[in-house]
């Protein structure tokens, strides 16, 4: 195997070419037909990977059914797409069964929801295999609405993803929308004299009839306002004009550290190019903790372990 396929901890691209060479396609194919009727289910797996990777490590932990399995902690209870990666493997294991995993299913259709919103496409590593571990009281690695600069930091720290890749992977929040009870806190009575002072005043109104104060918390907006659909800087852009959506979007502004990452996307110099740095942590963040070789499993079915 060429050295430049290689990446960290035993996954390589091209992993299934010879033992399942249609694996890749029939996922990207059906990613397509689900978002066809529901383009919502692209945000919901990007989020997914993002959850499953956190963890236990890349492992599909996150796709088991059951009592007190991960699914059912708070921070993963508005997940979807289940569906979605249930269909791939259904057709992947009449063709190839006992050979592709759920973990990698995952990650390549995370990467093609990218993709089918106008994102950049990159090449995943695979040969994750399926972890046998899924406990909801594992998912506090998960970092929080409110959470700190500073805590947002160590938790993707803890991972090997530096600043830079925090910035980056936070900007999939360019897709996707959040329920208003994440964030109509700062809408209301946010400080004695009323909203979040981080918000811009000219938003504030938006926000309000948006998620009106005692409305329903489970109404969803855009993160990226005016471009939930389309993966592009405009959640940058957002940020920088006071108009981000959650606590913790608005604080990468905030803070020295994360707004410098940010300007460079927005062109300052020396420029980063958005498309290109998140296929890089993207592929940093789904190699952290998989298991190969004879860690793990293959399983049959992504929700149960075998
Ligand atoms: C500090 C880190 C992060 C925090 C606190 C955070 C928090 C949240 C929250 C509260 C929501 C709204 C969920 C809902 O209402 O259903 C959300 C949505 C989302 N998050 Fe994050 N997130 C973080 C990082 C990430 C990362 C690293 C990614 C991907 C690389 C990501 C991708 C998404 C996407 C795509 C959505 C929209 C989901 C949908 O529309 O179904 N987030 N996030
Ligand atoms: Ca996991
Ligand atoms: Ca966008």
């Amino acid at each position: 195997m060429a050295a430049a396929l290689v990446h960290g901890q035993g996954t390589r691209v091209g992993f299934y070419s010879a033992s399942c060479p249609r694996a890749e396609s029939i996922v990207t194919l059906t990613v397509q037909s689900h978002f066809r009727s529901n383009p919502a289910i692209a945000p919901g797996l990007l989020r997914m990977h993002f959850h499953d990777c956190f963890v236990q490590g890349c492992d599909a932990s996150i796709l088991i059914n059951g009592p007190n399995t991960e699914k059912t902690a708070p921070p993963n209870s508005l997940l979807r797409g289940y569906e979605v990666i249930d269909d791939a493997k259904t057709q992947i294991e009449a063709i190839c069964p006992g050979v592709v995993s759920c973990a990698d299913i995952l990650a390549l259709a995370a990467r093609d929801s990218v993709v089918l919103t106008n994102g950049p496409t990159w090449l995943v590593p695979t040969g994750r295999r399926d972890g046998r571990v899924s406990q909801a009281s594992d998912a506090s690695n998960l970092p929080g609405f409110t959470e700190s600069v500073d805590s947002q930091k160590q938790k993707f720290a803890a991972f090997g993803l530096n600043t830079q890749d925090l910035v980056t992977l936070v900007g999939g929040h360019t897709i996707g929308t959040s329920a208003c009870q994440f964030f109509s806190y700062r809408l209301y009575n946010f400080t004695a004299n009323g909203p979040d002072p981080s918000i811009n005043p000219a938003f504030v109104p938006t926000l309000q009839s948006l998620c009106p104060q005692n409305g329903d918390g489970s109404r969803r907006i855009d993160l990226d306002t005016g471009s939930g659909g389309r993966f592009d800087t405009s959640y940058f852009t957002n940020l920088r004009n006071g108009r981000g959506i959650l606590e913790s979007d608005q604080k990468l502004w905030t803070d020295p550290s994360t707004r410098t990452v940010i300007q460079r996307f927005l062109g300052l110099v020396p420029p980063l190019t958005f498309n290109v740095e998140f296929g890089r942590s993207m592929v940093k963040m789904s190699n952290i903790g998989v298991k190969t070789d004879t860690n793990g499993e293959i399983r049959r079915v992504c929700s149960a372990i075998n």
